[in-house]
């Protein structure tokens, strides 16, 4: 029970994070009323052109972090991206703030190593093998132990930033200044990881609310240098492979506790299903979810984070989503080439309205449903390249 929003008796929730996946959940968190506050590290994101309002500070200061929460008082609190001080919501959390799903899977999650370390050394989910690196001394070791190709990550970075295949000795070095521009905090420790050659890779989006747990179908994608271009619904896979998937989320979300959706990356591989992360929050891969089920995984996220029941997801059609992607810094820009992009049967697009374009920023998605999910990914690929961005003086 509560009253409408900016009424005293309104349900608030605070994103923290207001980029295109943000904006899908405040679309839905208004749908039922729930009254949203929009937060991030610049001005004009895209959840704050639609939240009733917003706040633009670093999320990675606890003092401005505290300040703004204790301002607003929202009854939820909802990371949107890793990169949040989130000792701050540890805190909050202690005396009465609700952190969506918990302040400790926030904290996990923000940072490689806590995550792989509760999903591969406590829980002994299945992962490739992995080292730590402070130093390029360091680094150089991990190299050896795991050999190469293998993959060097910030740990705390996202969409692939800093993010590189090493394929000999001979690049350690750049691969390690790679990963020290492309991290988000101070710090900075990497990941070294072996490199996994999967058949395949998934999002298992995967629903913990006051119903229990329920699993969407699986989502198979394709990234390019660390960052989602493609998705589809239902992927293929096999029962066994499957169940594995299956049992490897509801390890792993279950460990992380809370309400809310979950989307859990696993490589298909010869030998089995691998646990790569887990996002405690929507996922990019997941927006095909806006054209393929009855409920997107930002109107099961809204649903679960409120307390509402989630008894079942349905999907309602094989889909696909493709990526528009800028390819320079820029602040003067237009977006075209729409016409012929809806004249595609069964295609939506989405423009996320981001105030500037940055090298590899995600700008836009087009969306598209078919009997199969080929024809599906074949009408997405074709309408996200008719869209394009004109560069202006
Ligand atoms: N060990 C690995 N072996 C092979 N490929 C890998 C490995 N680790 C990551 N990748 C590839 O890079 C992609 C991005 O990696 P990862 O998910 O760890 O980065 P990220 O920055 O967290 O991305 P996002 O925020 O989009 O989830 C993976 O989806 C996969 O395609
Ligand atoms: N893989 C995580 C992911 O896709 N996160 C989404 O991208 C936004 C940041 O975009 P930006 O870097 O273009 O500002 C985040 O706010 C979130 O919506
Ligand atoms: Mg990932």
């Amino acid at each position: 029970m509560y009253g409408s929003p900016l009424s005293n008796a309104a349900r608030k929730i605070m994103l923290l994070g207001s980029g295109e996946l943000g904006k899908e959940v405040v679309i839905e968190a208004q749908r039922l009323g729930v009254e949203t506050i929009a937060v991030d590290r610049y001005a004009g994101a895209p959840a704050m052109q639609v939240a009733h309002r917003s706040h633009v500070i670093d999320m990675l200061d606890p003092d401005q972090l505290r300040r703004i929460i204790l301002e607003e008082k929202p009854d939820l609190i909802v990371p949107e991206i890793e990169a949040i001080a989130t000792v701050a919501l540890v805190e909050l959390e202690r005396e009465g703030f609700k952190v969506i799903p918990t302040a400790r899977a926030a904290r996990l999650t923000m940072d490689r190593e806590g995550i792989r370390r509760l999903a591969a050394e406590t829980l002994r989910l299945p992962t490739a093998p992995y080292r730590f690196a402070d130093t390029l001394e360091e680094l150089q070791s991990a190299v050896e132990e795991l050999g190469t190709p293998c993959v060097i990550k910030p740990i705390m970075s996202s969409s692939g930033k800093g993010q590189s295949v090493c394929h000999s000795q001979a690049e350690i070095a750049s691969c390690w200044n790679y990963a020290m521009e492309g991290g988000r905090a101070k710090k900075k420790r990497v990941i070294v990881e072996g490199f996994v050659n999967f058949r395949s890779e998934i999002t298992l989006l995967t629903v913990r609310s006051v119903s229990g747990t329920v699993f969407c179908e699986p989502i198979g994608h394709v990234q390019k240098d660390g960052d989602y271009i493609e998705s589809w619904q239902p992927h293929q896979m096999s029962q066994q492979d499957k169940e594995q998937a299956e049992a490897i989320a509801k390890s792993i979300t279950e460990a992380l506790g809370g309400y809310g959706i979950y989307g859990v990356e696993l490589f298909l591989t010869d030998d089995g299903v691998l646990f790569s992360e887990v996002s405690p929050r929507p996922h990019d891969t997941g927006m095909v979810t806006m054209v393929t089920q009855d409920l997107s995984e930002f109107a099961l996220h809204v649903r679960a984070i409120l307390g509402f029941p989630v008894p079942s997801v349905k999907l309602l059609t094989p889909g696909a989503s493709h990526t528009l992607k800028a390819a320079k810094e820029h602040r003067n820009f237009r977006i075209g080439g729409f016409e012929e992009a809806l004249s595609l049967p069964n295609t939506q697009v989405r423009v996320f309205g981001k105030p500037d374009t940055k090298k590899g920023r995600r700008m836009a998605v087009a969306l598209s449903h078919a009997d199969d999910t080929d024809s599906a990914r074949e009408l997405a690929r074709r309408a996200a390249e008719s869209l394009h961005i004109t560069y202006e003086n």
